[in-house]
């Protein structure tokens, strides 16, 4: 295969709803800059996978080629292999939400794969697996970036990244950090109108590709507390866990055994009187209520749960997927550093990786 040293080969783990949004961008990306060459080289679902000898898959047909593929994916070991011995540096793109993806980062990092990635799980896992990402990396001279695993292509974990390197320093990180629970919380208990029903609600924000694949893992304060995990540990808390925190989940008792999360979503109907009465409660008092995490760095707390809100106040007057996260620190004072936008769906999750994958290319290539 003729290949430059201006080459660079991209494997993308994942076509789901991020994953197709992020090969669109790809095919934009690489018309714009031709330089360096990005070829894709690896696309893979859970069940199949597209990949050759030539370490060539045109970007425009690989998702057409992926569904007729009779390919098994590689194992992780033996993808780290078929990229080492890529004729030029080597691209992961993780768009899963899978936890052995995020345990193989060392192993893929230390053979000199760099990573992009919105999945969460890598950086809010042990704290071991996060130390073992960045020493490999920095070992390797590899990269890794992850801009989408808070807030999707919102710029927070790049604002936080540059408070600390400038020596600023954070104090306090508030807001609303899930797409979904704005979502589900504007629609159904808006500041004006009665609002939805709670369980439709959460079927539109699956329909809507703002949960995640399983949407009990927003729905029980998981996914906020992650992303609480990762903020906390770049602001310098060494937060063990997500579950390392108090955390609420709006998940019903009753629905807390149920084995799939269609069956959850199909049960759900059956509890939306549990979510009434908590909107209720608010109402009685003329205020809201809204799903909010925070991180106090002086006393070290972190949580995550339910808040009642005035009406006039800005996390109650956000709309749809939107996001808001404010940064206080030493030199911003009482008046935050403040980021709001669309916090989930495809296209916006997928600028963040697209970004990211910029940023590596411009330290690599
Ligand atoms: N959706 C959003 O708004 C946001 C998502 N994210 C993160 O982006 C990631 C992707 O989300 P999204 O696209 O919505 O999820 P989807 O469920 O739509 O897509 C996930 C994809 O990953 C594939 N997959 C799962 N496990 C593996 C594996 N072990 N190997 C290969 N492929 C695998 C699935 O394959 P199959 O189809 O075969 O199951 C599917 O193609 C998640 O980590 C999520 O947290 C972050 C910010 C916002
Ligand atoms: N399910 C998540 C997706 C983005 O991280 C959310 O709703 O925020
Ligand atoms: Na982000």
């Amino acid at each position: 295969m003729a290949t430059t040293t201006n080459q660079v080969f991209i494997a993308v783990i994942g076509a789901g709803g991020v994953g197709k949004c992020f090969l669109s961008q790809l095919a934009t990306l690489a018309t714009r800059r031709p330089t360096p060459k990005l070829s894709l080289c690896y696309i893979s679902s859970s069940k199949k996978a597209v990949f050759n000898s030539d370490y060539s898959i045109g970007i425009e047909n690989a998702l057409q080629e992926l569904a007729s593929s009779s390919k098994q994916p590689l194992s992780l070991p033996q993808l780290a292999d078929h990229l080492a011995a890529a004729p030029s540096k080597a691209i992961i793109v993780d768009n899963t939400s899978s936890q052995d993806v995020a345990d193989a980062y060392p192993l893929f990092l230390s053979r000199g794969i760099s990573i992009v990635t919105p999945n969460k799980k890598a950086f809010s896992g042990s704290y071991k697996l996060w130390q073992d990402i960045f020493t490999a990396a920095a070992t390797a001279g590899s990269r890794v970036y992850h801009e989408s695993s808070v807030g999707a292509g919102l710029p927070v974990i790049s604002t936080l990244k540059d408070l600390v390197d400038t020596g600023d320093e954070v104090t306090k990180i508030e807001g609303v950090f899930s797409g979904t629970m704005s979502f589900l919380f504007n629609s159904f208990a808006p500041v004006e109108g009665s609002g939805g029903q709670w369980s439709a609600e959460v079927k539109k924000a699956k329909e809507l590709g703002y949960t995640e694949p399983d949407p009990r893992d927003d729905l029980n304060g998981l996914d906020v507390a992650r992303k609480l995990t990762i903020l906390a540990r770049l602001a310098g808390l060494p937060v063990e866990s997500p579950t390392s925190f108090p955390v609420q989940s709006l998940i019903p008792k009753e629905l807390e055994t149920v084995s799939s999360g269609d069956e959850f979503l199909e049960k759900l109907p059956g509890f939306d009187s549990q979510m009434e009465e908590t909107k209720s409660a608010a109402e009685k008092q003329g205020k809201v209520v809204r799903f909010v995490g925070s991180i106090d760095v002086a006393s070290k707390s972190v949580k995550v749960g339910l808040e009642m809100f005035d009406k006039s106040h800005p996390i109650a007057a956000l709309k749809g997927s939107d996001n808001i996260i404010s940064f206080y620190t030493k030199r911003y004072g009482s008046n935050p550093l403040i980021i709001q936008g669309a916090g989930a769906g495809g296209d916006v999750t997928a600028m963040g990786v697209t970004s990211d994958l910029i940023k590596v290319l411009s330290q690599i290539a």
